[in-house]
């Protein structure tokens, strides 16, 4: 039998069509959705035979990875619930693969909160921390250093073109901490008032570079200059096994309306015949190199950009075919 006679469950498609679309999103969030919807499509999945089975759920896996390019934890949670998928019957199949995708996601509760433990011990009290898009890895080690009396403020880059320094903003204020929002643009003459910077990743590099949400490299480069560190937040599923053998990140590239609506290029002249073409680029992330860093927050402690490649080769070893173009 081919692949095309795959089936894939529709509560997986709907979830891919939720992360390309951005109402699922954040990379560990982005995570965890993508092995619960695994554990639905092996739940559901009528497959007759064991090969039919792992067909179905390697189509569900390619499905899901084809929503958004740049953050790692996504192929990363694919690879550990399709490694997890063992047995010589659909039965045995179903529940090792069921298993492995609760036992990815109970991982990564774990890992966000130890991470925020680690993060914390940066933090001193009264310190102000700016922050850039929304990271739940980032908001751990806030909410940790809060629960341990540590009292902190934020500034908050409102994070143009999609705006997630607002769902930043409602969780903080959530947990009782003074927010100040600021327009992206005003990030540098805030930086004077800040202690750290702290952000978080969608996929970090072999050479400790840093891929995030686009505009934390040239807020990283503008701290540096102020002589305010620069913290990352960044579970290990963030951490991305192919770049040790050279390949590079791809940055997402999103629509033209996230940036401008249609009636805004219909009144800068829109797409009139005698003016010249328009053309809108809306890259999600950029990298910043990791001479702009401080530290790499992660579960398995804080690392020097730099040094982080011995965690990924401990934690990957070599790289091998994807799981799901078997
Ligand atoms: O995993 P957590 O720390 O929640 O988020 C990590 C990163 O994911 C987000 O991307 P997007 O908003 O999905 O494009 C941001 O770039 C954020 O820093």
């Amino acid at each position: 039998m081919d692949s095309d006679q795959s089936v894939v469950d529709p509560a997986v498609t709907a979830t891919a069509d939720d992360i390309a679309a951005m109402r699922i999103r954040g990379a560990a969030t982005i995570a965890d959705a993508a092995a619960a919807a695994l554990a639905t499509q092996a739940e559901r999945s009528d497959a007759a035979t064991p090969a039919a089975f792992e067909r179905d759920l390697r189509a569900g896996a390619r499905e899901l990875y084809e929503t958004r390019p740049t953050a790692v934890s996504l192929p990363n949670a694919l690879r550990y619930v399709l490694r997890g998928m063992e047995g010589e019957t659909v039965s045995a199949l179903r529940s090792s693969t069921i298993d492995a995708a609760e036992t990815f996601r109970a991982e990564l509760e774990q890992a966000q909160s130890k991470l925020g433990e680690i993060g914390a011990n940066r933090l001193r009290d009264g310190d102000v921390v700016m922050t850039h898009c929304h990271s739940t890895d980032a908001l751990a080690c806030i909410e940790a250093a809060l629960e341990s009396g540590t009292a902190v403020e934020a500034i908050i880059k409102e994070t143009r073109p999609r705006k997630q320094g607002h769902i930043t903003a409602q969780r903080l204020r959530e947990l009782g901490v003074p927010v100040t929002l600021i327009v992206d643009n005003a990030a540098r003459r805030y930086l004077d008032e800040t202690d750290h910077v702290l952000v978080g990743a969608d996929s970090i590099a072999a050479d400790g570079s840093v891929i995030n949400k686009i505009g934390t490299s040239g807020l990283a480069v503008n701290a540096r200059e102020r002589g305010v560190p620069v913290m990352v937040a960044a579970q290990t599923i963030k951490l991305h096994p192919d770049t040790m053998t050279g390949q590079t990140v791809a940055i997402e590239m999103r629509a033209e309306t996230e940036v401008l609506s249609a009636d805004e290029r219909t009144a800068i002249g829109g797409d009139a015949d005698e003016m010249p073409p328009l053309r809108v680029e809306n890259p999600a992330f950029d990298v910043t190199p990791p001479r702009y860093v401080d530290a790499i927050v992660t579960e398995r402690g804080q690392f020097p950009p730099e040094s982080i490649v011995t965690l990924m080769r401990e934690l990957f070893g070599e790289t091998t075919a994807e799981p799901w173009d078997g």
